[in-house]
Protein backbone atom coordinates (compact mmCIF):
# COMPACT_ATOMS: atom_id res chain seq x y z
CA UNK A 1 0.00 0.00 0.00
CA UNK A 2 1.23 3.58 -0.81
CA UNK A 3 2.42 5.34 2.13
CA UNK A 4 0.26 7.96 1.95
CA UNK A 5 -2.87 5.65 1.60
CA UNK A 6 -1.89 3.90 4.94
CA UNK A 7 -2.40 7.14 6.50
CA UNK A 8 -5.59 7.83 5.18
CA UNK A 9 -6.57 4.67 5.79
CA UNK A 10 -5.84 5.50 9.62
CA UNK A 11 -8.28 8.50 9.50
CA UNK A 12 -10.90 6.18 8.02
CA UNK A 13 -10.71 3.82 10.44
CA UNK A 14 -10.90 6.35 13.44
CA UNK A 15 -13.48 7.84 11.81
CA UNK A 16 -15.50 3.93 11.67
CA UNK A 17 -14.53 3.65 15.20
CA UNK A 18 -16.46 7.06 16.03
CA UNK A 19 -19.18 6.14 14.17
CA UNK A 20 -20.11 2.79 15.70
CA UNK A 21 -19.26 4.25 19.02
CA UNK A 22 -21.55 7.27 18.90
CA UNK A 23 -24.85 5.82 19.78
CA UNK A 24 -23.27 2.94 21.83
CA UNK A 25 -21.50 5.67 24.16
CA UNK A 26 -23.78 8.46 24.36
CA UNK A 27 -26.43 7.10 26.70
CA UNK A 28 -23.33 6.35 29.28
CA UNK A 29 -21.66 9.28 29.21
CA UNK A 30 -24.76 11.66 29.53
CA UNK A 31 -25.24 9.38 33.06
CA UNK A 32 -21.18 9.38 33.64
CA UNK A 33 -21.58 13.60 33.28
CA UNK A 34 -24.78 13.82 35.77
CA UNK A 35 -22.62 11.59 38.03
CA UNK A 36 -19.60 13.79 38.02
CA UNK A 37 -21.83 16.49 38.14
CA UNK A 38 -23.26 14.80 41.70
CA UNK A 39 -20.05 13.91 43.32
CA UNK A 40 -18.69 17.58 42.41
CA UNK A 41 -21.34 19.75 44.12
CA UNK A 42 -21.45 17.36 47.24
CA UNK A 43 -17.85 18.17 47.41
CA UNK A 44 -16.38 14.92 45.87
CA UNK A 45 -13.85 14.96 43.96
CA UNK A 46 -12.32 12.74 40.77
CA UNK A 47 -9.43 10.84 40.37
CA UNK A 48 -8.45 9.33 37.23
CA UNK A 49 -5.59 6.45 35.56
CA UNK A 50 -5.06 4.88 33.51
CA UNK A 51 -1.28 3.24 31.57
CA UNK A 52 0.63 4.73 28.79
CA UNK A 53 -1.21 6.34 26.29
CA UNK A 54 -4.36 5.70 28.79
CA UNK A 55 -2.30 7.72 31.14
CA UNK A 56 -2.21 10.83 29.07
CA UNK A 57 -5.69 10.67 28.79
CA UNK A 58 -5.83 10.36 32.62
CA UNK A 59 -4.24 13.87 33.04
CA UNK A 60 -5.86 15.00 29.92
CA UNK A 61 -8.97 15.04 32.05
CA UNK A 62 -7.92 16.05 35.16
CA UNK A 63 -6.00 19.36 33.80
CA UNK A 64 -9.69 19.85 31.91
CA UNK A 65 -11.38 19.87 35.26
CA UNK A 66 -8.80 21.89 37.56
CA UNK A 67 -7.60 24.20 34.71
CA UNK A 68 -10.76 24.69 31.93
CA UNK A 69 -11.71 22.88 29.17
CA UNK A 70 -13.54 25.46 26.64
CA UNK A 71 -15.67 27.79 28.74
CA UNK A 72 -14.83 30.09 32.39
CA UNK A 73 -15.74 28.30 35.31
CA UNK A 74 -14.41 27.54 38.74
CA UNK A 75 -11.57 24.47 38.91
CA UNK A 76 -13.09 21.23 39.30
CA UNK A 77 -11.87 18.91 41.91
CA UNK A 78 -9.73 16.12 39.89
CA UNK A 79 -6.33 14.27 40.34
CA UNK A 80 -4.50 11.62 37.63
CA UNK A 81 -2.70 9.32 39.74
CA UNK A 82 -0.52 8.57 37.11
CA UNK A 83 1.43 12.03 37.85
CA UNK A 84 3.39 11.87 41.08
CA UNK A 85 6.90 9.81 39.83
CA UNK A 86 7.86 9.63 43.33
CA UNK A 87 4.91 8.01 44.48
CA UNK A 88 4.59 5.52 41.50
CA UNK A 89 8.60 4.55 41.71
CA UNK A 90 8.36 4.42 45.87
CA UNK A 91 5.15 2.37 45.33
CA UNK A 92 6.02 -0.03 42.35
CA UNK A 93 9.78 -0.38 43.93
CA UNK A 94 8.73 -1.21 47.66
CA UNK A 95 5.72 -3.40 46.68
CA UNK A 96 4.01 -3.95 43.47
CA UNK A 97 3.28 -1.83 40.04
CA UNK A 98 0.16 -3.68 39.97
CA UNK A 99 -0.32 -1.24 43.47
CA UNK A 100 0.65 1.96 41.84
CA UNK A 101 -2.91 3.33 41.50
CA UNK A 102 -4.65 1.35 44.29
CA UNK A 103 -2.68 2.22 46.93
CA UNK A 104 -3.16 5.77 45.71
CA UNK A 105 -6.94 5.81 45.51
CA UNK A 106 -6.82 4.02 49.51
CA UNK A 107 -4.87 6.87 50.44
CA UNK A 108 -6.82 9.82 48.69
CA UNK A 109 -10.14 8.13 48.00
CA UNK A 110 -13.08 9.34 50.33
CA UNK A 111 -16.46 7.85 50.27
CA UNK A 112 -18.31 9.59 47.85
CA UNK A 113 -15.67 10.52 45.27
CA UNK A 114 -15.10 8.38 41.57
CA UNK A 115 -12.89 7.13 39.77
CA UNK A 116 -12.55 7.43 35.69
CA UNK A 117 -10.43 3.87 35.38
CA UNK A 118 -9.08 4.00 32.05
CA UNK A 119 -7.30 1.41 30.02
CA UNK A 120 -8.08 -0.43 26.15
CA UNK A 121 -7.90 -3.88 27.28
CA UNK A 122 -9.84 -3.70 30.37
CA UNK A 123 -7.39 -5.97 31.49
CA UNK A 124 -4.29 -3.88 33.15
CA UNK A 125 -3.93 -5.10 37.10
CA UNK A 126 -3.16 -1.74 38.31
CA UNK A 127 -6.17 -0.57 36.74
CA UNK A 128 -8.68 -3.33 38.33
CA UNK A 129 -6.89 -2.85 41.33
CA UNK A 130 -7.96 0.66 41.53
CA UNK A 131 -10.95 -0.09 41.00
CA UNK A 132 -11.18 -2.79 43.68
CA UNK A 133 -9.53 -0.04 45.94
CA UNK A 134 -12.40 2.45 44.99
CA UNK A 135 -15.26 0.35 46.22
CA UNK A 136 -13.91 -0.82 49.17
CA UNK A 137 -13.73 2.81 49.92
CA UNK A 138 -17.12 3.41 48.85
CA UNK A 139 -16.21 5.34 45.78
CA UNK A 140 -17.82 4.65 42.14
CA UNK A 141 -16.41 3.60 39.03
CA UNK A 142 -16.32 5.57 35.46
CA UNK A 143 -14.40 3.11 33.48
CA UNK A 144 -13.11 3.32 29.82
CA UNK A 145 -12.34 0.41 28.04
CA UNK A 146 -12.40 -1.29 25.04
CA UNK A 147 -12.44 -4.86 23.45
CA UNK A 148 -15.43 -6.19 25.05
CA UNK A 149 -14.68 -4.47 28.51
CA UNK A 150 -12.14 -7.44 29.84
CA UNK A 151 -11.56 -8.36 33.94
CA UNK A 152 -12.97 -4.51 34.22
CA UNK A 153 -16.51 -5.02 32.63
CA UNK A 154 -16.98 -7.85 34.95
CA UNK A 155 -16.04 -6.38 38.31
CA UNK A 156 -17.83 -3.10 38.14
CA UNK A 157 -20.52 -2.65 40.76
CA UNK A 158 -24.17 -1.91 40.12
CA UNK A 159 -24.08 1.89 40.18
CA UNK A 160 -20.71 1.99 38.26
CA UNK A 161 -20.51 3.62 34.47
CA UNK A 162 -18.99 1.47 31.85
CA UNK A 163 -17.96 3.35 28.45
CA UNK A 164 -16.91 0.25 26.22
CA UNK A 165 -15.57 1.20 22.75
CA UNK A 166 -16.83 -1.44 20.13
CA UNK A 167 -13.30 -1.77 18.76
CA UNK A 168 -10.26 -4.45 19.21
CA UNK A 169 -7.22 -2.32 18.16
CA UNK A 170 -5.63 -0.15 20.83
CA UNK A 171 -5.02 2.67 19.17
CA UNK A 172 -8.98 3.22 17.59
CA UNK A 173 -9.92 3.21 21.02
CA UNK A 174 -7.83 5.90 22.50
CA UNK A 175 -9.01 8.10 19.45
CA UNK A 176 -12.47 7.57 20.88
CA UNK A 177 -11.64 7.68 24.84
CA UNK A 178 -10.58 11.07 24.02
CA UNK A 179 -12.96 11.84 22.30
CA UNK A 180 -15.51 10.49 25.36
CA UNK A 181 -13.30 12.34 26.99
CA UNK A 182 -14.25 15.71 25.89
CA UNK A 183 -17.93 15.18 25.48
CA UNK A 184 -17.65 14.28 29.24
CA UNK A 185 -15.63 17.85 29.66
CA UNK A 186 -18.23 19.35 27.43
CA UNK A 187 -21.56 17.99 29.54
CA UNK A 188 -20.03 18.73 32.75
CA UNK A 189 -19.75 22.45 31.80
CA UNK A 190 -23.47 21.98 30.32
CA UNK A 191 -24.75 20.92 33.54
CA UNK A 192 -22.85 23.22 35.76
CA UNK A 193 -23.35 26.51 33.50
CA UNK A 194 -26.17 25.86 30.99
CA UNK A 195 -26.63 25.57 27.59
CA UNK A 196 -24.33 28.04 25.49
O1 LIG B 1 -0.58 4.36 23.71
C1 LIG B 1 -0.35 3.18 23.59
C2 LIG B 1 -0.76 2.43 22.39
O2 LIG B 1 -1.44 3.27 21.48
C3 LIG B 1 0.38 2.40 24.67
O3 LIG B 1 1.23 3.28 25.39
C4 LIG B 1 -0.63 1.74 25.62
O4 LIG B 1 -1.35 2.74 26.29
C5 LIG B 1 0.11 0.83 26.61
O5 LIG B 1 0.58 -0.29 25.93
C6 LIG B 1 -0.75 0.39 27.80
O6 LIG B 1 0.05 -0.31 28.73
C7 LIG B 1 -1.95 -0.45 27.41
O7 LIG B 1 -2.75 -0.71 28.58
P1 LIG B 1 -4.32 -0.91 28.52
O8 LIG B 1 -4.93 0.16 27.65
O9 LIG B 1 -4.58 -2.29 27.97
O10 LIG B 1 -4.77 -0.80 29.97
ZN1 LIG C 1 -1.01 5.45 21.67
Amino acid sequence: MELKQRVRQHFEDSIAAKQASMDVLAPAIAAAADKLVQVLITDGKILSCGNGGSAADAQHFAAEMVGRFERERPGLAAIALSTDTSAITAIANDYDYDMVFSKQVSAIGRAGDVLLAISTSGNSPNVVSAIHAAHERQMSVIALTGKDGGQIGEILAGDDIHLCVPSQRTARIQEVHITAIHALCDAVDYLLLGGE
